[in-house]
Formats: C-alpha cells, sequence, structure tokens
C-alpha cells in the first residue's frame, strides 16, 4: 500500500493543490454573497436568487472540493517520507486545516439559516468572517512551504 502511495505521490499532490483551489475559491466568494444577500435592501426575487446561488456553490463545488482535498492530503499523510511529526509544521498545518473545515461548516450552518428566513448575522460580521480564510491560508502555505 505505502509502495502505491510512493508511485501515485505527484498525481496526488496535482489532485491536493486543484482541490484546494476550487475549496478555498468557494471559501472566498459565500461569505461575499452571504454580504451581498444581507444587503441587498429587500428587492424583489433577490431572496431566492442568492439562496440557488449559495446552495449550488456550497453543494456543487465546496463539499465535493473539501472531500477531495481531505483525501489527497491524508493519502499525502500516508505516502512514506513526507511527513516528520517530530517537526512543528505538520501541526500547525494540521491546526489551520481543522480551523479552515470548522469554517466551512460554520457557512453551511449560516447557508441553512439564509434559506429558512432565519439569518441573525449582520454584513459587518460576514465581511470580518470573510478574512478567515486568507490568515488560515498564510499559515498553511507557511508550514508546508517553510517546513519550520
Ligand atoms: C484537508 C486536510 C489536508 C491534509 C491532510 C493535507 C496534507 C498535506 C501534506 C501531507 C502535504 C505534503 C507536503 C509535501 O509533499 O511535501 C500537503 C501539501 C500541500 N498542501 Fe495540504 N493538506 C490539507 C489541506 C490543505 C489546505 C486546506 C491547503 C491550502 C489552503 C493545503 C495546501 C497545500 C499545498 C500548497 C501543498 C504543497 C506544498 C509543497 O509542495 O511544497 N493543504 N498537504
Amino acid at each position: 500500500m505505502t509502495d502505491l502511495l510512493a508511485l501515485l505521490y505527484p498525481w496526488t499532490k496535482v489532485g491536493h493543490i486543484v482541490s484546494v483551489i476550487a475549496w478555498m475559491a468557494g471559501l472566498f466568494y459565500l461569505p461575499r454573497l452571504f454580504v451581498y444577500h444581507v444587503e441587498q435592501n429587500g428587492v424583489g426575487g433577490l431572496d431566492a436568487v442568492f439562496q440557488t446561488m449559495e446552495r449550488r456553490l456550497l453543494r456543487a463545488i465546496m463539499n465535493p472540493a473539501m472531500i477531495a482535498t481531505w483525501i489527497f492530503g491524508l493519502m499525502l499523510v500516508f505516502t512514506p517520507g513526507i511527513v516528520d511529526w517530530s517537526e512543528i509544521w505538520p501541526w500547525t498545518k494540521a491546526a489551520a486545516v481543522l480551523a479552515m473545515t470548522w469554517f466551512h461548516h460554520w457557512l453551511g450552518r449560516r447557508r441553512k439559516d439564509f434559506a429558512a428566513g432565519l439569518n441573525q448575522v449582520t454584513g459587518r460580521t460576514y465581511r470580518m468572517m470573510n478574512e478567515v480564510p486568507t490568515l488560515l491560508l498564510i499559515v498553511i502555505v507557511t508550514s508546508v512551504v517553510v517546513r519550520f
């Protein structure tokens, strides 16, 4: 099994990076959609349009991309010679990835609130939350590239 993972290594990394890019695109865009959704000022019909865009973005792109990122990422973890858990970088990366996954689920719960007409979160808070994936991305890329 580990021989197969070693053989697949470059292709696993291709899959990982491609799925990471798709996941991040959604994580940046969905909170921005929520800002516009909150601040639409009751223009007729827009609520339904936003709901459709949010549902499709989450279901068609973000959920599959997150799952693919995890699968390829875990394949890299189990590839021999890639991760040394006595170093610091795998732990900072793991913490940031878990936080990113929490953020994804937080957005998913907010989408359900919008769909039920129960959103309580202000546009200002969504603007602030929009910075979360950027900060986590900096931690993750620094971890995997600098490898402290
Ligand atoms: C979801 C769980 C994740 C796991 C288990 C995981 C695990 C890994 C592992 C073990 C590597 C191998 C590093 C190497 O080949 O030397 C890697 C590479 C990489 N990961 Fe992740 N990762 C995950 C999520 C993410 C996320 C969310 C991002 C970006 C936001 C990311 C960005 C990268 C990048 C850019 C590389 C390539 C680094 C290089 O080639 O130097 N990963 N990942």
